[in-house]
């Protein structure tokens, strides 16, 4: 199978590698000292499933290097995909099939936006890795999960990708209610990313005390309340479901905004507490929780505030 990986970082560069571990045709659009490394000594993938090492002529500058694909997967981080929306509609032809595994509820609209709709399938990702330094993308346990699916209807070019992704050793599913695994997923990670970086400590020390586990249980409860109210099939309790399935995590595990919080880098905040508040108010939902989240957060959000500007 064709592939073609649009950003190449955490999550692109581990899934992509992997496909490409498993014999299919993938390339990698990379860009700065990343795309440098990778040209020098190709993309390196330290995880605890085995090393992989992808060859150095996988990867290219610009989506309009990128060649036919039958599979484009979207990989960037959410603040980019209005540009890289834009710029597939040159990639994306009669056969070609677009999964974004970024985080949060808007992306696909906004692919949708750009490009055929039923070209897009919709997409979400269980996994933790990050890049180490240029070139290199380091997988830190063993989560490794893709579930994807088409919006309405059925879509013979699913089982093609699905294959691919099990033949390669990743654990994938495909779904027929994608919309609602986005959100279920959502709700979770507005949980996790909203506590672990207002608290900065990892979910065991969250999860721990009274007053943190009440704030995450919280939060999550108006994700669900404003999914709900925009048509999203979620249980009315699943913000219990999910306080439940964050007690069965590892202490250590925190997210990717806590990480990136930590690092000096810029937060996607603006589409997970922030989305919360901001689709809170279009639907008539109150959301004070994840407002003050991201009120708490917003002078982090282009990265580290220079003291006292
Ligand atoms: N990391 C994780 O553990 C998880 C992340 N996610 C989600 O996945 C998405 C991606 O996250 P992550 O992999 O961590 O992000 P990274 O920052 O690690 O990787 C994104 C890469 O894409 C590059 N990029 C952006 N735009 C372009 C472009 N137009 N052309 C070429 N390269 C481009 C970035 O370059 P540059 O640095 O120059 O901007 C960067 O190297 C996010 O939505 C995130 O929330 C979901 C599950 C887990
Ligand atoms: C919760 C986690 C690690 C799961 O993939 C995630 O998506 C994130 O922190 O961005």
């Amino acid at each position: 199978m064709r592939i073609a990986v649009i950003g190449a970082g955490g999550v692109g560069g581990y899934f992509g590698a992997r496909l490409a571990a498993g014999g299919h045709d993938v390339t990698f659009v990379a860009r700065g000292r990343h795309l440098a490394a990778i040209r020098d000594h190709g993309l390196r993938v330290r995880s605890a499933l085995g090393d992989l090492h992808v060859p150095a002529a996988s990867a290219v500058a610009a989506i309009a290097d990128v060649g036919p694909a039958d599979v484009v997967v979207v990989a960037v981080k959410l603040w980019d995909t209005e540009d890289v929306a834009a710029q597939l509609r040159d990639v994306v032809h009669a056969g070609t099939r677009v999964v974004s595994l970024q985080n949060g509820v808007h992306k696909d609209g906004i692919l949708r936006g750009h490009l055929p709709p039923e070209s897009v399938w919709g997409g979400s990702c269980y996994i933790s890795s990050f890049i180490q330094e240029p070139g290199v993308v380091v997988h830190n346990n063993t989560l490794q999960k893709i579930v994807f699916g088409p919006y309405g209807g059925d879509d013979d070019l699913v089982a093609g990708f699905l294959d691919a992704c099990l033949a390669s050793g990743i654990e994938t599913e495909a779904s027929s209610d994608i919309e609602r695994v986005i959100w279920e997923k959502f709700v979770f990670l507005v949980g996790l990313s909203a506590t672990t970086s207002t608290v900065r400590q990892p979910i065991g020390v969250i999860r721990g005390h009274r007053r943190s586990r009440v704030l995450l249980h919280d939060v999550m409860a108006e994700a669900v309340n404003v999914g709900r109210a925009a048509g999203v099939k979620l249980e009315p309790d699943f913000a219990e479901d999910r306080l439940a399935f964050c007690d069965t995590l590892p202490p250590t595990m925190t997210s990717s905004m806590h990480n990136d919080l930590e690092q000096g880098n810029r937060l996607e905040l603006p589409w997970l507490s922030g989305g919360v508040a901001d689709l809170g108010h279009d639907l008539g939902v109150p959301t004070p929780r994840n407002q003050t989240v991201a009120g708490i957060l917003a002078p982090y959000e282009f990265g580290r505030p220079a003291a006292g500007s």
